[in-house]
């Protein structure tokens, strides 16, 4: 272990964790390789155990099997050192039991005093929730009234998403919870709070001469950002079915997003500022309370049968658990107003969707044109200057400036200088759920989403819905493998704007400076 693991590791006072939803998919594809992860990197330390709770029966080393085969599929580091392994698979038992059977977790309370003596740990507890929302409220009062609230330490809950189906749902759910824990212990997981690049906005925001005074709508034209994926609904139609892009995707990550790069600078880089900071974006949108507003400014549709890299791919309606006449929006675009002094008059336009043609997560800044240009007036070949931010599946930013032409006296071209960090340090960054599972464990909840964040975020999402529901704006179907419908690039043009491509494609006149050999 290196000196600044082992210092690391000593903040983070060992605890028992608690995985419900042990023998689900996130637990398998995400949650034990960050585990895994997390302790190869000495982040966990050796003051630690993890129960996984399911109904389903496993033995311990059944239970440890599957992780073991979770971390050969799954996980960036593989477990080839069988020594680490041994050592690693030692902290974790699994314990059967119905989350409606309290006795169940008085049986559970006796377990974690033993798990306390056997690895040395002060009674510090953290419950992770990878269940149904509504299996929430009811673990929460079995773990107060099975007594597991009772040791000495500090008793965290991690809930994943989906945070409620609109903003009644979420505050019923988060009554039932802020019955049993504090906000304070209270860690809503966002997982796209945990991405490097999404961490790193803040950064490249507010460490930057070159762009900290830029950032407002004097400079700056419009900024997008693009959620694109290319599955479908895989295995999760009778979730997706329900709950659609606007919620599955707009309501968190997108939003998340849009307040990371809309937010004035916190006081301090505290979590608690942060977090001030953000909800007072969310507090500034525009809400659309028209069915006209939401016609006008918000775009849904849904794959129809389409192809991608020579593979036919069927209809959102033929998927499995999907009904054959669903409704539900697999693809939304928006414009977002953020109406506040920063951004009075900047769209932010938002898109997301399922079987698109490319896998990425981008934000573009798109910076205003110098006004008034006299030495180089309305000409065409002068491009914006687009400062992007690729999130994922590369991670890293590039600039794109005008520069001259090498060789001609009038002509201008565009340079597109990028710091690709994928590239530099290889694709083995941290995952997501490592930092947030490591954040939670030392208590820092800066990239979980507080309570007035959740519902800031349902109350401006609800209303698109309610205008849905009243047949506000068509559903339109697009083709799977394309870029979704017709109408999302209308909306920018009604702007004079366009969507830039993503990931830098079809800009063959572009120079490209770059650490990826491109
Ligand atoms: N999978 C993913 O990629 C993502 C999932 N999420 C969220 O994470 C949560 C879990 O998702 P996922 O793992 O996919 O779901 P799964 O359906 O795969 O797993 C659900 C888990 O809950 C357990 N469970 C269900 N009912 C009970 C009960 N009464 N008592 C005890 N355990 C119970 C199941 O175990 P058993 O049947 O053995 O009891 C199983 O381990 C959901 O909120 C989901 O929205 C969020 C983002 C991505
Ligand atoms: O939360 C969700 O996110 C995934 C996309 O996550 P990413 O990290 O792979 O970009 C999405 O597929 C899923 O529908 C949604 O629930």
């Amino acid at each position: 272990m290196t000196e600044q693991a082992r210092t690391e590791a000593a903040a983070t006072a060992g605890a028992v964790y608690y995985l419900f939803g042990a023998t689900g998919d996130l637990a398998r594809r995400k949650l034990f390789p960050a585990l895994f992860s997390l302790y190869k990197e000495g982040k966990l330390g050796d003051d630690f155990a993890v129960v996984g709770l399911a109904r389903r029966p496993r033995t311990d080393e059944q239970f440890r099997s599957d992780i073991y085969e979770s971390i050969g599929e799954f996980c960036r580091y593989k477990a080839t050192d069988t020594e680490l392994w041994n050592r690693f698979a030692e902290h974790f038992v699994y314990m059967s039991l119905d989350i409606n059977n309290v006795e169940g977790f008085r049986d559970l309370n006796r377990l974690s005093g033993h798990l306390d003596d056997k690895f040395g740990i002060a009674g510090n507890r953290l419950f992770y929730l990878a269940l149904a929302p509504e299996l929430f409220g009811p673990v929460s009062f079995n773990l107060r009234d099975g007594g597991l609230l009772e040791s000495k330490g500090w008793h965290r809950v991690v809930i994943e998403k989906p945070f409620g189906y609109d903003l009644p749902s979420a505050q019923e759910l988060n009554d039932q919870i802020t019955q049993v824990f504090r906000e304070e212990d209270i860690y809503r997981i966002d997982h796209y709070l945990g991405k490097e690049m999404v961490q790193n906005i803040e950064v490249i925001r507010f460490a930057n001469a070159l762009f900290e005074p830029l950032w407002n709508n004097k400079h700056i034209a419009n900024v997008q950002i693009t959620l694109s994926e290319t599955v479908g609904v895989e295995d999760r139609g009778g979730y997706y079915d329900k709950s659609g892009a606007l919620r599955d995707m707009g309501q968190n990550h997108m939003l998340q997003l849009l307040t990371m790069i809309a937010m004035e600078p916190p006081s301090r880089l505290h979590g608690e500022d942060i977090r001030d900071e953000k909800v007072k974006v969310l507090r500034s949108l525009r809400q659309y309370e028209t069915d006209e507003d939401v016609r006008a400014h918000v775009v849904r549709g849904q794959y129809g049968s389409g192809e991608a890299r020579g593979k036919a791919l069927p209809g959102y309606r033929e998927e499995d658990k999907v009904d054959p006449q669903s409704a539900t929006e697999t693809y939304f675009a928006a414009r977002v107003l953020v109406d506040n002094l920063r951004w009075a008059g900047v769209p932010f336009y938002i898109r997301t969707g399922k079987r698109l043609p490319v896998k990425t997560t981008e934000v573009v800044v798109e910076f205003k044109n110098i006004p008034n240009n006299v030495l180089f007036g309305q000409r065409h070949d002068l491009a914006p200057n687009l400062l992007v931010i690729r999130v994922n599946p590369m991670e890293g930013i590039y600039l794109k400036i005008n520069a001259k032409q090498p060789g001609s006296d009038t002509a201008v071209q565009p340079v597109a200088m990028e710091f690709c960090q994928s590239c530099q340090i290889g694709l083995n960054t941290p995952e997501a759920y490592e930092r947030l599972i490591y954040d939670a464990s030392r208590g820092d909840a800066t990239y979980f989403t507080r309570w007035d964040e959740v519902s800031e975020a349902w109350r401006f999402v609800d209303k698109i819905a309610a205008a849905w529901k009243s047949g506000a704006g068509d559903l339109q179907q697009y083709p799977a493998g394309s870029w979704g419908p017709e109408r999302s690039h209308e909306l920018l043009g009604e702007d004079g704007f366009h969507w830039w491509p993503v990931n830098g494609q079809d800009e063959d006149n572009v120079i490209w400076i770059t650490n990826t050999g491109k």
